[in-house]
C-alpha cells in the first residue's frame, strides 16, 4: 500500500507520474504520487539510482533528451505543467520556482562574474534595471551572511568555494521569493562546515519566504532536521511516505527500515543497503 497525502490546495502536485525513456520506454520514475502544500518541506530519500533526481527535474521541465512524462499529471499552484513550452518553463523557474542544485561549480559560468550571473537573473525575472539588480545582488549575499558582498560581486565562481557558491545560490533563490525551492543534494558536495552553513541558509530561506522545499538528500540528519514529510524511493517508486517523525520512529516499509538502519551521511547504494550479499527480495517495492 502506498500512502498518499491529500492533494486539495497543494502547492506541487504530482498525479500517477511516470517518467520514461529509450526505445524500450523503460520507467525511471514509476507512479508517482506525492504532494507538497504551500510552505511545507518535502523530503526525498532512497538509494543512489532510485529516481530522485529524475524527480526534480520532471518538476521543472528539465528531463533530460529521451525521456518524457508517459503518464500522469504534475500540478504546479493548480495548475497542469507538462505541456509548458520550454519558455514558459524557464520562466517559472526563475521566478515561482528556484533551484539549488548539487554541483555549485557547474550552475555557473566560469566566465562571468558572481555580479553578472546575480544581475542577470534579477533582470529577467523581477523585471529590474542594472542600478537596483546590482543592488539587489549585494543585499542578497549579505541576506546569506556572506563576507564582502560588494567585493564577491566582482569575483569569478573558481574563486569561491562550493559552500559559498550554494549560499549564492540559495541568495538569489531568495530574492525572486519563490513559491517552491527546489533542492537537489544541495549538501553533499560539500564539507562539513560548508554543509552546515548551507543548511542553516536554507532553513532561514525557508523561514523568511515561506516557500515550500522539495529537498533530496542522501543526508537523513538534514532530513531530521528540515522536512515536515519524508518519501523514501525506490527504483522508480515511492515506497513509503510519511510525516517525518512518524518516518523515524515507526517506519513501516522493510526498505525504509534498512535506510534508517544505515543511517549514513554519504550516497546509499547497494553495497551499503545489502551488506555481504544480503537479499533485497524481502523488502520488493509495494510489500511492507
Ligand atoms: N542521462 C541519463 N540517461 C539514461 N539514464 C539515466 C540518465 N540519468 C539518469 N538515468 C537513470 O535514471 C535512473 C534514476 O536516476 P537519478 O539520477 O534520478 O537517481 P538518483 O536517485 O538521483 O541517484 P543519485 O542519488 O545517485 O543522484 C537511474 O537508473 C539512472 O541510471
Amino acid at each position: 500500500m502506498r500512502t498518499e497525502f491529500a492533494s486539495h490546495a497543494a502547492l506541487l502536485d504530482l498525479r500517477h507520474v511516470t517518467v520514461s525513456y529509450g526505445r524500450n520506454q523503460s520507467r525511471v520514475l514509476d507512479d508517482i504520487c506525492l504532494s507538497l502544500p504551500p510552505h511545507g518541506v518535502l523530503g526525498v530519500v532512497g538509494e543512489s539510482g532510485s529516481g530522485k533526481t529524475m524527480l526534480c527535474r520532471a518538476v521543472m521541465g528539465l528531463l533530460p533528451s529521451g525521456f518524457r512524462i508517459a503518464e500522469g499529471e504534475i500540478r504546479f499552484r493548480g495548475s497542469p505543467i507538462g505541456g509548458l513550452s520550454s519558455g514558459q518553463f524557464r520562466l517559472l523557474r526563475g521566478s515561482k520556482m528556484a533551484m539549488i542544485m548539487q554541483n555549485p561549480m557547474a550552475s555557473f559560468n566560469p566566465l562571468r562574474t558572481i555580479g553578472a550571473h546575480m544581475t542577470e537573473t534579477f533582470g529577467l525575472h523581477l523585471g529590474l534595471g542594472k542600478k537596483e539588480a546590482a543592488e539587489l545582488a549585494a543585499e542578497s549575499l549579505s541576506r546569506v551572511r556572506l563576507p564582502r558582498p560588494a567585493d564577491l560581486i566582482r569575483q569569478y565562481p573558481f574563486q569561491l568555494s562550493g559552500g559559498m557558491l550554494q549560499r549564492v545560490m540559495i541568495g538569489m533563490a531568495l530574492a525572486v521569493n519563490p513559491d517552491l525551492i527546489i533542492a537537489d543534494e544541495p549538501t553533499t558536495a560539500l564539507d562539513a562546515c560548508n554543509r552546515k552553513a548551507v543548511l542553516r541558509e536554507l532553513q532561514q530561506a525557508q523561514r523568511e519566504t515561506g516557500a515550500a522545499v522539495l529537498l533530496v538528500t542522501h543526508d537523513l540528519d538534514v532530513i531530521a532536521e528540515m522536512a515536515d514529510t519524508v518519501a523514501v524511493m525506490r527504483s522508480g517508486q515511492v515506497v513509503e511516505t510519511a510525516p517525518c517523525a512518524r518516518l523515524f520512529d515507526a517506519p513501516e516499509h522493510p526498505y525504509t527500515r534498512r535506510l534508517l538502519n544505515t543511517r549514513l551521511s554519504f550516497p546509499l547504494n547497494s553495497d551499503t543497503l545489502y551488506p555481504a550479499g544480503g537479499d533485497r527480495a524481502h523488502d520488493s517495492v509495494g510489500n511492507r
